[in-house]
């Protein structure tokens, strides 16, 4: 059998695990970290002490600092840096890149500044061959889970199918199943916008209010997060499958989240920043807030949550006023306001 040679781009907690998953599968991996410490130590004790604490790496997991070197001659990129970052990894590592190479990437957000998917950032800068060589992998999957090789389901969309089964041929295993999907404006706007509800289902959880609160944010949140969704291309029955639906609640209910964990710490009274300084890790929810506030605006769709937290995060609302607002909304018809399956 020939090993496959892949690569996977940013050695934090979603990034190393991905590359375990990789490396457990057969496949040659290179992590690619951009600390030096980092990378010498999972080569030297196979351990990723920041992000894994107390986790084992498989010992054929090689790291490197050198981007040119991890991303060369390679069958499978997988790019899982933080939404911010994609753009300057990607710009950095694509003349490196050869022609017949997939690239996958993890991020769950969009890219602030310009708005756009990420899947849109890459093929932005990468080289033209590559533009119908890019897809996305999401779902419910929490790294501190998928290393103790708990049964964990993702899915990898592409326009091209083969695209998407090339990397669901190298990825899949017996704790990870892979699905392919051909939706990816749905597969990333719903893993991006998850992120929105489980900072307010942690803010939620924070003041008290009890589990009927927390459905609610989980079915609304849904709704909205599958109107602007439905603005922006994608398709409605992806927001009922692992990527939709199935992120959204194992984010909002799971201690291991990190957009529950702020909310939470938001709610007892922590400020952003503070917050942000505590968690040591990305948490893509509050960009992804500012983000879909914008779309929302941009493509005429009502997301009241969106905007509540929006406020709160960055206007100094109180939680307990913005729940206060949200409850207090003129009536409406929650089907009129659901998505609009026929359009
Ligand atoms: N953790 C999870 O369970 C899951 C995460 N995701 C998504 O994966 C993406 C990555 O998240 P995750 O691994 O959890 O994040 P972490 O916070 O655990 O790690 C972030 C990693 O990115 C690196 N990094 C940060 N900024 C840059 C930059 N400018 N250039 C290069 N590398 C950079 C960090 O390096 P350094 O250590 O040097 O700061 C670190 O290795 C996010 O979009 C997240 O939503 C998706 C599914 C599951
Ligand atoms: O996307 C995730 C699980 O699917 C990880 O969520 P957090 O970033 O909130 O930890």
């Amino acid at each position: 059998m020939t090993m496959n040679k892949t690569a996977v781009l940013g050695a934090g907690s979603w990034g190393t695990v991905l590359a375990a998953v990789l490396a457990d599968n057969g496949n040659e991996v290179t992590l690619w970290a951009r600390r030096k410490d980092a990378a010498d130590e999972i080569n030297t004790e196979h351990i990723n002490s920041r992000y894994l604490p107390g986790r084992v790496l498989p010992d054929h997991l090689y790291a490197t600092t050198d981007l040119k070197e991890a991303v060369a001659d390679k069958d499978l990129i997988l790019v899982v840096v933080p939404s911010q970052s994609v753009r300057d990894v990607a710009r950095e590592a694509a003349p490196y890149i050869g022609r017949n190479t997939v690239v996958v990437h993890a991020s769950k957000g969009f890219e602030l500044s310009s708005l756009k998917r990420i899947s849109e950032v890459l093929r932005e800068e990468l080289p033209d061959y590559l533009k119908d060589r890019v897809a996305v992998l999401s779902g419910p999957s929490h790294a501190e889970e998928v290393i103790r090789h708990s049964p964990t389901t993702v899915v990898v969309a592409s326009e091209a199918p083969a695209v998407a089964q090339a990397a669901q041929a190298l990825l899949i295993n017996s704790y990870f199943r892979v699905y392919t999907h051909p939706d990816v404006i749905g597969v990333e706007i719903g893993g991006s916008l998850k992120n929105i509800i489980a900072l307010g289902a942690g803010l939620s959880d924070g003041l008290g209010f009890g589990d009927n609160a927390k459905a609610a944010l989980i079915t609304r949140g849904l709704a909205e997060i599958a109107r602007l969704g439905m603005a922006m291309g994608a398709k409605p029955i992806t927001f009922a499958g692992l990527s939709g639906v199935g992120d959204l609640v194992v984010t909002c209910t799971s201690r291991h989240s990190r957009n529950w964990r702020a909310g939470h710490l938001l709610s007892q009274g922590n400020s952003l920043d503070e917050v942000l300084d505590q968690m040591g890790m990305v948490v893509e929810g509050v960009k992804t807030t500012q983000a879909a506030y914008r779309l929302a605006r941009q493509h005429g769709v009502e997301m009241p949550i969106t905007r509540e937290l929006n406020d709160v995060l960055f206007l100094g609302k109180e939680p307990q006023r913005a729940v206060e607002d949200l409850m207090g909304r003129g009536k409406t018809d929650e089907m009129e306001e659901m998505i609009q399956l026929d359009r």
